[in-house]
């Protein structure tokens, strides 16, 4: 079975869209992009547009590659003062030069659409209420919505990433499966990849998941967004271990458009929060 996060996610789109009509909503979400990365351009072009799509406003920052941190903090600061808007989402990767983390803490965490402040870290670490971080919110929408069964079952998360691998691995552990996190120094990963039942690759290696990994029957979400030849593909072989998984994801058309609908709801979610933060 294949898992259409593109068809899903426009369906919660379109929920969105009149869930913002019935609340009388007016979310705002601001990005911010530094440098000229053609990629990182273009997936905030997807946001705006999503944006437009369901009636949320949208305003973006764009800030030349030399960008220092504290230009960065100043520019987060007037975000976080302007009551006009609801979400901030300073894309990634940034520059080298610029302390990622002084930034993203410096985001006001009612403000935080990507659930990537330390406070809201804290909150998916304790299973408190708050913005989860928007792929894996997106993959755990996926399952739910297909009735993959989680509790009790064998999860394996290649990739320990901040913004993926832990909090999913969080995240399905909230869902009672058993989790096991894998990463570069991993030894003897086909060994620990053959026991799972969900299997989640967010390593960005096109190709590092072949048949002989998986056990049949196996639930495969792939998160790598990876060009070969110009073509976008997956971490997964998608050709030989589609045959043998229960259910996969594909690259394009799976996790990325839910990524995009997560942030959307993360969004309306911070709106409908205005007048008091997550509780
Ligand atoms: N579709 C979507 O919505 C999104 C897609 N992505 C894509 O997902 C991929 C991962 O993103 P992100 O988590 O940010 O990437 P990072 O590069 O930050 O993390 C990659 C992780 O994979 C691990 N890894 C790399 N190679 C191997 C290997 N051969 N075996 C085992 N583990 C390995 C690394 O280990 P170590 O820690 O030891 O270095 C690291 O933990 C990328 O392709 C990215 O473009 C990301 C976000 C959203
Ligand atoms: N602060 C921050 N938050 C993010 O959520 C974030 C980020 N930075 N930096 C980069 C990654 C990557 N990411 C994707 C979003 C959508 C698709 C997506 O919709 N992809 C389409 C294909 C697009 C195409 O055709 O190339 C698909 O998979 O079907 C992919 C990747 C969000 N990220």
């Amino acid at each position: 079975m294949i898992l259409d996060g593109k068809g899903l996610a426009a369906r919660r789109l379109e929920l969105l869209k009149e869930d913002i009509i019935e609340g009388g909503l007016t979310p705002t979400l601001a990005t911010v992009l530094v440098g000229d990365d053609p990629a990182s351009h273009m997936y905030v072009r997807m946001k705006h547009r999503a944006c437009e799509q369901v009636g949320i406003s949208s305003v973006n920052i764009s800030l030349p590659e030399d960008t220092t941190t504290n230009t960065m903090l100043d520019r987060i600061h007037q975000l976080n003062e302007d009551s006009d808007i609801d979400g901030i989402l300073v894309q990634l990767p940034l520059p080298a030069s610029i302390d990622t983390q002084a930034v993203l803490s410096a985001i006001r965490p009612e403000k935080d659409v990507d659930g990537f402040h330390p406070l809201n870290m804290g909150r998916l670490v304790t299973g408190l209420e708050g913005p989860r971080p928007c792929t894996p919110k997106g993959i755990m929408t996926l399952l739910q919505e297909y009735h993959i069964p989680i509790a009790g079952k064998r999860a394996v998360v290649v990739g320990r990433s901040v913004d993926v691998g832990r909090p999913i691995a969080l995240l399905l552990l909230h869902a009672h499966a058993t989790v096991t996190i894998c990463h570069s120094k991993t030894e003897d990963l086909p060994s620990i990849t053959k026991q799972a039942d969900i299997l989640v690759s967010a390593a960005g290696k096109a190709g590092i998941i072949t048949r002989d990994m998986v056990k049949p029957g196996v639930t495969v979400i792939d998160v790598g967004t990876n060009q070969v030849n110009g073509k976008l593909c997956g971490d997964v072989a998608f050709s030989e271990v589609e045959p043998v998984a229960g259910a996969i994801t594909p690259v394009p058309g799976g996790v990325g458009p839910m990524t995009i609908a997560s942030l959307m709801e993360n969004t309306v979610n911070s709106a409908r929060n205005r007048c008091g933060p997550f509780m």
